[in-house]
């Protein structure tokens, strides 16, 4: 095998420019489908991925007659993600392609999917049923929507979901991987990783908990005890949100002090005309206040932050875009104006960042340190965006008041976002995990789902299960094939960050205050750990940044301290769920 270092870096910056071309045409024909869904651009991107992963199958035989044994630290590392080519692997190219069609497919059922609510009306996910959850507040349009719209998506793709197992697991395996998950797990490089994750959520369980009980007492008074099943769980569709991943449309109903300025600002943002452009341009200038990398001309240009109004299917499911070539990046999103709109601006410009900061790394490490980093750039800024003193200094609340009952007012408000999401961040990739092991077969996915959300969640679906149900297709990443272990991630380690940037700020108040917003100390550590990209084991990059190398639930404890005191006063015993569905969800 090669050892001659000459040979070794001819490789590698062979490949390098080889396949920033490869894969911004890749980026080009994927971003045409994704903002414009027809069957001709799906079989334009289809067949880009085919060649793409040609090009990824022959870097990989390349890469294989060296000797890593010989090469430096780096370098041996570059080898290791060049021929970590995934599902490329699969050589057999009717199986590659009926793979990459059916994930397509299902995506595609998912962006398209549109429910005739009782009205007539035949609605989207995007923007309408999304509002309708979080503004209705009517049992029965509420579940009229929520059914609607399982029945639309994941109702659509069962049979589909079960041959992408299928042949994921047959194209991964090729390259030594158990099954899929177990390749999604391979990018944390922690043999524990499993069990590291476990041990956070049950670290963070009774933090949920207390939350679940008061949410659950305050949705009785205004649903009725009656809507409620004897076994503690919540009715999926009544928590403000399709998945009830998040519960902040529920803030005015579930802050506990009235009287005090609400912390919704959407009202705010509507009443001065915020728009979608806004709302970025808000994002970008806490950027460049830390010093950090202004959005580029391409960016503003060729971003799409608005549905399209001409017609045209778009997968309005937010994402991010790196074309690879240091200059295109990009964000599609169908943004509306509401205060979740605009933390979800500053997640996918974190995303962005992150793109700028390692965009002359070579092109294997242009990625998060582990898929958690990436996930918690943004929402690191948003943490100090959201304080009441960074709302009212951008004209979004009228005055900051900081008593007692402000600032549980304001730590309920975070909790809603941070905390209600837990439970959903850490199931969505058990129930994943166990059908890439075959524990979990396709006659047992919506049991297992639902078991599992009933369990962690302490929610249940309000109406008997049927066999021809499919409950997680109706959440994007399971027919996008996106992992979800990432946010759980994210949720835990973006406290660590923010700790870690408000000391380096000089911060010295509660965490839960700290707005990092104009110091360059904090935008210059940040800086230095995203530069690294993925070139450097993640711990290290972590280390860099906090000062230690685990992933640590404490300052996340830390931060929502005073409420955990302020719920266990209020709830008293009446708090958790019993761990099996209810049998009958209108059984009372
Ligand atoms: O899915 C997203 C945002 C979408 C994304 O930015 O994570 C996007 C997902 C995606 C991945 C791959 C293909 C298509 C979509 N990820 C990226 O765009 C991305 C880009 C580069 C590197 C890594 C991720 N958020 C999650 C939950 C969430 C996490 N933080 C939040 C903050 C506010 C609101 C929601 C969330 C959700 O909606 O369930
Ligand atoms: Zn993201």
């Amino acid at each position: 095998s090669i050892s001659d270092p000459t040979e070794i870096q001819s490789f590698l910056d062979n490949f390098n420019s080889q396949a920033q071309a490869v894969f911004y045409k890749q980026s080009e024909v994927s971003w045409t489908y994704y903002t414009n869904i027809t069957d001709y651009n799906q079989k334009l991107m289809l067949d880009e991925q085919l060649m793409s992963a040609k090009f990824s199958q022959e870097a990989y035989r390349n890469a294989t007659r060296f000797n890593l044994t010989v090469m430096t630290q780096e370098d041996r590392r570059l080898f290791i993600k060049i021929m970590d080519i995934g599902t490329a692997a699969q050589t057999n190219e009717t199986k590659l392609a009926y793979l990459n069609k059916v994930q397509s497919d299902m995506e595609t059922i998912y962006s398209t999917a549109k429910v005739t609510m009782p009205s007539g009306q035949r609605l989207p996910l995007d923007p309408d049923l999304t509002q309708l959850m979080a503004t209705s507040r009517n049992y029965d349009e509420l579940l009229a929507a929520w059914l609607g719209w399982r029945a639309e998506s994941g109702g659509k793709m069962k049979n589909l979901y079960a041959e992408y197992v299928e042949y994921n697991n047959e194209a991964v395996k090729i390259l030594g991987h158990a099954d899929t998950g177990a390749y999604w797990r391979s990018w944390y490089d922690t043999p524990t990783f499993e069990d590291d994750v476990r041990a956070l959520f049950d670290q963070l369980r009774p933090l949920y908990e207390q939350l679940h009980a008061y949410a659950r007492r305050k949705l009785k008074q205004i649903y009725g005890n009656d809507k409620f099943p004897s076994s503690g769980h919540i009715p999926a569709h009544l928590l403000g949100n399709m998945w009830a991943q998040q519960w902040s449309s529920l803030i005015d109903e579930l802050t506990p002090y009235k009287g005090k300025p609400t912390l919704d600002v959407t009202d705010e943002m509507v009443r001065q005309n915020y728009t979608a452009i806004r709302i970025f341009q808000t994002a970008d200038d806490f950027f460049k206040s830390l010093g950090m990398i202004p959005m580029p001309d391409t960016f503003w240009d060729k971003s799409l932050l608005e549905k399209p109004q001409d017609g045209r299917e778009v997968v309005c499911h937010a994402s991010a875009w790196d074309f690879y070539n240091g200059r295109d990046f990009r964000i599609k999103q169908c943004t509306v104006i509401t205060a979740e709109d605009l933390e979800t601006a500053h997640h996918e410009m974190g995303h962005i960042e992150y793109f700028l900061q390692y965009k002359d790394q070579p092109v294997s490490f242009r990625d998060g340190a582990n898929p958690g980093f990436h996930e918690a750039v943004g929402d690191v800024i948003s943490l100090s965006v959201q304080t009441p003193e960074h709302m009212h200094s951008i004209g979004l609340i009228p005055t900051v008041s900081n008593d007692t009952e402000s600032d549980i007012n304001f730590l309920m408000s975070m909790a809603l976002q941070k905390i209600a999401f837990l439970p959903f961040g850490y199931l969505i990739d058990q129930w994943r995990w166990s059908v890439f092991r075959g524990e979990t077969t396709p006659e047992k996915y919506n049991e297992e789902w639902w078991n599992l959300r009933c369990r962690y969640q302490g929610i249940s679906s309000p109406v008997p299960l049927t066999s021809s149900d499919f409950d997680p297709g109706a959440k994007y990443h399971i027919p996008a094939g996106v992992p979800y272990i990432r946010y759980f991630v994210s949720f835990v380690i973006q406290f660590q960050f923010h700790k870690a940037l408000c000391d380096e700020a000089n911060y010295r108040g509660p965490l839960h205050r700290c707005d990092i917003y104009n110091s360059k100390p904090a935008g210059t550590l940040l800086s230095n750990m995203l530069k690294l990209g993925s070139s450097k084991p993640w711990p290290e990059a972590m280390n860099l940044l906090t000062r230690q190398r685990k992933m640590d639930a404490q300052p996340l404890m830390d931060y929502f301290k005073p409420l955990l005191e302020y719920l266990r006063q209020e709830n008293g015993n009446d708090y958790g769920w019993h761990p099996i569905c209810p049998t009958d969800p209108t059984e009372i």
